[in-house]
């Protein structure tokens, strides 16, 4: 695979509705998608990166230089690849700045299923031809919206519900929930908005049965979530903690997570996620595939990633209509009503961006050429 051309696109995308988090509220998607141009393919991947450093340090500003100035220059100096994984090799002197490495890495992974006539999915090592799926519903003012958003998405079939919490917002609402809803599978986000100080609060949690408190505690940290796990039955599922193998190897060593939310963009990539996958297994610790509000180009990379088989979670890859009017792929994402994503057989992602659709979203492009 020899890039010839490379195109990155700044996209905006304006959400249904609001999502709220502990620490903001989303009405639009900024975010950063990539083309990689060879003389037979076109390769597809998307920077989750998002327009404030909320979730990360990434913005679309940083990954747009890191791009820009560093990762497509290494690309094109660097030729042909043989497989995707030489590109996390190739930008491993760059420091950090995953969701920028991963966008471009993803595309290199989707021209090499192309090149090699296979789906994805396969490429990966993918085992389903199907995955389950979960939804992820953000923090509401009002309480009926968020029953009226568990039911509308257990009438869709989606297999387990996620709701965002934060202090003051948490317990309440899991009980609440509970009593309207009975056993669902559910579990809680907190987007760490607690301290060990909270331990109580968090503790309550436990009457609920709950599948995992995902991010309980501080975004870097895994030696106070070893602590908190000791004292919550819950188990802890770790996302923004986990940034690389070495992370997840430590977090797991220290009895910081039981379960990891996998964000391919988060870990730089697709090559560390099956390495992440394959330490897992090895350690016995299930997996579920995360989301960041893609489009449909990462949340084709995402259903891809799921069919490794120890994502045995229901992730939180929605279908396209959870976030947008209109999505720029054709066809677009549907979930069926068994809570279940069919799992493409084209060769690559197996999604195809609409060209007037991409156009319409995108809000500045560099067309970057080698030579
Ligand atoms: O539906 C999705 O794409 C998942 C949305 C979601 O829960 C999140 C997206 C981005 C950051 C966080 O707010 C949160 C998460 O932590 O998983
Ligand atoms: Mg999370």
């Amino acid at each position: 695979m020899k890039a010839e051309k490379i195109v990155l696109r700044k996209m905006r995308m304006t959400l249904k509705s609001p999502f709220q988090t502990s620490f903001g509220t989303q009405t639009v998607r900024d975010f950063i998608l990539v083309e990689v141009h060879t003389r037979d393919f076109v390769g597809y991947g998307e920077c989750v990166v998002s327009g404030e450093p909320l979730y990360s340090e990434e913005t679309v500003e940083t990954a747009w230089h890191i791009m820009e100035d560093f990762l497509v220059p290494m690309l094109f100096e660097y030729g042909e690849l043989a497989h995707p994984d030489e590109v996390g090799r190739l930008f491993a002197p760059i420091r950090r700045n995953n969701m920028a490495k991963s966008a471009l890495e993803g595309a290199y992974w989707d021209l090499y299923a192309k090149q090699q006539g296979i789906p994805l999915a396969r490429a990966l090592g993918g085992t389903k031809d199907r995955i389950e799926v979960g939804v992820s519903l953000g923090i509401e003012a009002d309480i009926n919206d968020l029953f009226r958003n568990v039911e509308k998405y257990l009438e869709l079939g989606y297999r387990r519900m996620k709701i965002k919490i934060a202090p003051g917002k948490d317990v309440e609402v899991i009980r609440a929930l509970r009593q309207r809803f009975g056993g669902i599978p559910m579990m809680a986000d907190a987007n760490s908005a607690y301290t060990l100080r909270d331990v109580d609060v968090l503790k309550q949690l436990d009457e609920f049965d709950l599948m995992m408190i995902e991010q309980p505690l501080a975004h870097d940290d895994i030696i106070d979530h070893a602590k908190l796990q000791r004292e919550l039955k819950t188990p802890i599922c770790l996302d923004e903690s986990i940034h690389s193998y070495e992370d997840a190897r430590k977090a797991i060593e220290l009895g910081s997570t039981r379960i990891i939310n996998m964000k391919v963009g988060r870990v730089g990539g697709l090559s560390e996620a099956k390495r992440i996958h394959d330490l897992c297994v090895e350690k016995g610790i299930p997996l579920w595939c995360g989301g960041m509000l893609e489009s449909g180009i990462g949340r084709a990379h995402n259903i891809a990633v799921t069919t490794l088989p120890n994502f045995t979670l229901p992730g939180d890859t929605a279908g396209s209509s959870r976030y947008w009017q209109e999505d720029i792929i054709d066809p677009e994402v549907e979930v069926a009503a068994d809570g279940t994503i069919a799992v493409p057989q084209a060769p690559g992602i197996g999604f195809a961006p609409v060209p007037d659709l991409l156009d319409k979203y995108t809000t500045a492009v560099n067309v970057m050429k080698r030579g």
